[in-house]
């Protein structure tokens, strides 16, 4: 099942942001990172794409015209992990993963929530208290509820941006292994142009509201492309493992960037 992306615009008042945004179809089974500097729209993109901002253009997911369901219909088929958990809620970690199934204690959605929590290594916190977690056990508890409604698309807003670099590779790692057990897709947005690029199927580079390039990360990934979409000298190598690693030299200068 693709997911199309044809022709997205996207304004907040009168400021265009995302300018006519085409994207390459995006097969199921596969791990879309969506990259690209601060203010580059990536998150206004997955906003829109989710149903939270008027947008313009064509979305369809299997040939599904997807702008006209209604938003039940919609968030069940993309759900949307937004970058923060919203504060201070008083609801145990199974209870919260229970609720986003928005269903009771049956014995299979039980063990639903159970093995998201376990998909993604946090089973212990099970018992404790939302409001009791740190930052990062917040997010990897976001990421749960998502994973246990298996949606056909994961809209994932920097969903590593609070964890240590374990749970960096482990979320990203349960994922990917998600999205090909069960055919869906996830469209991530990820700062970290390394992580990406080693956890990603495919890459889509935005720049000032558009597509800048998109493909898999060996193909595109270029000094080119991050002096002109970062604005840094950088190097492209592949480690002695094979993996493709971005090192970063330095930070080009205004004049070397105009
Ligand atoms: N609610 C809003 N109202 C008006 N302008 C907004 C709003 N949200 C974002 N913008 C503007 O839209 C542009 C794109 O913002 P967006 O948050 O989508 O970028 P981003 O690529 O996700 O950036 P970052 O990596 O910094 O999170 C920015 O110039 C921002 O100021």
């Amino acid at each position: 099942m693709n997911l199309k992306v044809d022709g997205i615009q996207v304004a907040y008042g009168r400021r265009q942001i995302i300018h006519d945004l085409t994207l390459p179809a995006l097969p199921a089974g596969s791990l879309v990172a969506l990259v690209g500097p601060n203010g580059a729209g990536k998150s206004t993109l997955l906003r829109a794409l989710a149903g939270l901002e008027r947008m313009r253009g064509q979305l369809s997911l299997g040939g599904r015209d997807l702008l006209q369901l209604n938003p039940t219909e919609r968030a069940r088929l993309l759900a949307y992990m937004p970058q923060q958990l919203p504060p201070g809620i008083a609801l145990g970690v199974l209870e919260s993963v229970l609720a986003a199934l928005r269903v009771g204690n049956e014995p299979d959605v039980l063990r639903a929530a159970f093995e998201a929590l376990a998909r993604i290594g946090i089973e212990s916190l099970a018992e404790q208290s939302l409001d009791s977690l740190s930052g990062g056990q917040r997010q990897l508890v976001s990421l749960a509820q998502l994973i246990a409604r298996k949606p056909q698309v994961l809209l994932l807003d920097e969903p590593t941006s609070a964890l240590d670099l374990h749970y960096q590779l482990r979320v990203m790692d349960s994922v990917r292994e998600l999205v090909r057990e069960h055919q869906l897709m996830a469209l991530a947005v990820l700062h970290d142009i390394n992580l990406a690029a080693t956890s990603a199927d495919f890459l889509v580079v935005l720049h000032n509201g558009r597509l800048y390039a998109s493909g898999a990360p060996g193909d595109i990934l270029t000094p080119r492309l991050l002096a002109d979409v970062y604005g840094v000298e950088a190097r492209v190598e592949r480690c002695s493992r094979g993996r493709l690693q971005v090192l970063v030299d330095r930070a080009l200068t205004p004049a070397e960037r105009a």
